[in-house]
């Protein structure tokens, strides 16, 4: 990326962090609704030019130099708000509210800063959506490596009606056994969180030539995550998936292969990954 969007979107990547460090970090336990509403007020202050320390600077200067809306991050602290007080998700629209709250708002966040190409025919909101697949995608994907380590934590974010259906209880996510069960069940999430990244893929190759290289390596490093579950048989109890770095080197210049593809020639080629 240009120097510019790259200190831009490290400004964003720190404000996401600090959010997200509010309730998964060292003091989480100490957080409450009303230390949320204070953030809130903070975020408000830095998007009107009245930053409180150094890191809100940065996210002021961001947002004054690039049209980033403020909404994504508001609906990014009422994430963190459902992740102190909702500790289950009946059925996938819930949890694709979820999802959108604390991901999905990164899509919505960055694209303003990465820039669609001059060169783009598509519907802004081909390149939204598309950012938004990419958030959603990621999140199901770390919730799908992590079950194993939520469920320790007491916490479930699969969608309750769908394990019912596969005739699976909380009690199984607990006990942690793989059967065949579980692994149809994780056949068919890994299925969904596949198409999320596909969808993803359209906005991807609308981007600003220089903003894509960096959107498709992470795009291909995280969707190999997904293969590595399979790998590891649907373990993901007590394995952690996680992908080589071998693997990771060569998944960049692969990235930046398909980061030079005109949207186009795109289509084709993903039907081939
Ligand atoms: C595709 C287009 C048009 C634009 C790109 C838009 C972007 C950048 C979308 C990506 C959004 C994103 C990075 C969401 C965060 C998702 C996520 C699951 C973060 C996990 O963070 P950690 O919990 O720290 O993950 P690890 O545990 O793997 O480190």
């Amino acid at each position: 990326m240009t120097p510019e969007r790259r200190r831009a979107i490290w400004a964003i990547y720190v404000w996401c962090r600090r959010t997200d460090e509010l309730v998964d970090g060292p003091n989480a336990s100490h957080m409450s609704a009303l230390a949320l509403d204070r953030w809130e007020s903070r975020l408000e202050d830095a998007f009107a030019g009245r930053p409180y320390d150094m890191l809100d600077a940065a996210l002021a200067h961001t947002v004054a130099a690039f049209p980033v809306d403020i909404q994504p991050f508001r609906d990014m602290i009422q994430g963190m708000r459902l992740d102190l007080t909702k500790p289950r998700y009946g059925t996938f629209d819930e949890l694709y509210l979820y999802c959108y709250y604390v991901a999905g708002t990164v899509g919505l966040m960055t694209v303003p800063v990465m820039g669609i190409s001059p060169d783009s025919t598509a519907a802004t909101e081909t390149v939204y959506r598309g950012a938004l697949a990419l958030g959603l995608a990621n999140q199901l994907t770390n919730i799908l490596r992590d079950v194993g380590e939520d469920a320790r934590r007491g916490r479930i974010y699969l969608p309750l009606d769908e394990l019912e259906m596969a005739g699976l209880s909380e009690d199984d996510i607990f006990s942690g056994r793989v059967t065949d069960r579980w692994r149809g069940f994780m056949r068919g999430q890994i299925t969904r969180a596949r198409a999320f990244f596909r969808q993803a893929e359209e906005g991807a190759a609308e981007l600003n030539q220089e903003s894509r290289w960096p959107v498709w390596a992470s795009l291909l490093l995280y969707r190999q995550i997904l293969d590595e579950i399979e790998a590891n048989d649907y373990n993901n109890f007590t394995k952690r998936a996680y992908v080589p770095k071998a693997k990771k080197i060569v998944a960049l210049p692969k990235a930046y292969y398909r980061s030079l593809m005109l949207p186009s020639s795109q289509r084709h080629f993903s039907s081939l990954t």
